[in-house]
């Protein structure tokens, strides 16, 4: 990692598998900044008007990742904190956007945490269906080369809480650590 003064100039969006802590820190990040923050599938679910887990459900992977793409066109026209979903790097065009547009930080943990995290919450997360472990060990194998590929900044999420991620993102964003 090579300190870029450029990192606060642009809409920063975190990246990684599900339960590895984007919608939460995106939104403590934000705030610790005082900018907006931006969540793709919130913004999906509003734009659709049913939950991800339903708009997987019933219409499918592929009207997700267009409204997907669609939301985060719309999250990268200003400064703001993105939190995407684990799928936004599937698409050629979406990390063609986060390249050019964005500062990417990937938070990442391991599988043991991010199942114990996701537990509670399995119905939310479609991709984890049936067989989570299986999935997850999937996902990562298909994903980790374009989560490192975009990647200025990577942060380990286990054991540490989400306020103090907060303020090793910040000090790697404004010095470099
Ligand atoms: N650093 C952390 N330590 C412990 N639990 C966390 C941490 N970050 C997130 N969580 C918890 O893990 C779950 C998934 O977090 P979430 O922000 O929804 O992840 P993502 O958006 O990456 O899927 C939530 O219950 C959240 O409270
Ligand atoms: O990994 C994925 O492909 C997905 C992750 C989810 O977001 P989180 O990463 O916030 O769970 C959500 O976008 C959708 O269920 C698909
Ligand atoms: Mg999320």
């Amino acid at each position: 990692m090579v300190w870029d003064p450029n990192w606060l100039e642009r809409p920063i969006a975190l990246i990684g598998l599900s339960g590895c802590g984007k919608s939460t820190l995106a939104r403590l990040l934000a705030r610790a900044l005082c900018w907006p923050w931006y969540d793709t599938d919130a913004a999906v679910a509003a734009s659709a008007g049913m939950s991800v887990a339903d708009l997987f459900q019933v219409y499918g992977e592929a009207e997700f990742r267009a409204r997907e793409s669609a939301a985060l066109a719309e999250a990268l026209r200003e400064p703001q904190v993105i939190a995407t979903g684990g799928g936004i790097v599937l698409q050629a065009e979406n990390r063609r956007m986060l390249h050019d547009q964005a500062t990417v930080i990937w938070l990442d943990a391991t599988d043991t945490t991010i199942l114990a995290r996701l537990a509670a919450d399995a119905e939310q997360r479609p991709l984890l269906r049936g067989d989570a472990a299986a999935r997850l060990a999937e996902l990562r194998a298909q994903r980790t080369p374009l989560y490192a590929e975009l990647a200025d900044l990577t942060f380990q999420t286990d054991g540490v809480m989400p306020i103090d991620l907060v303020q090793r993102m910040l000090a790697a964003l404004r010095y470099g650590r």
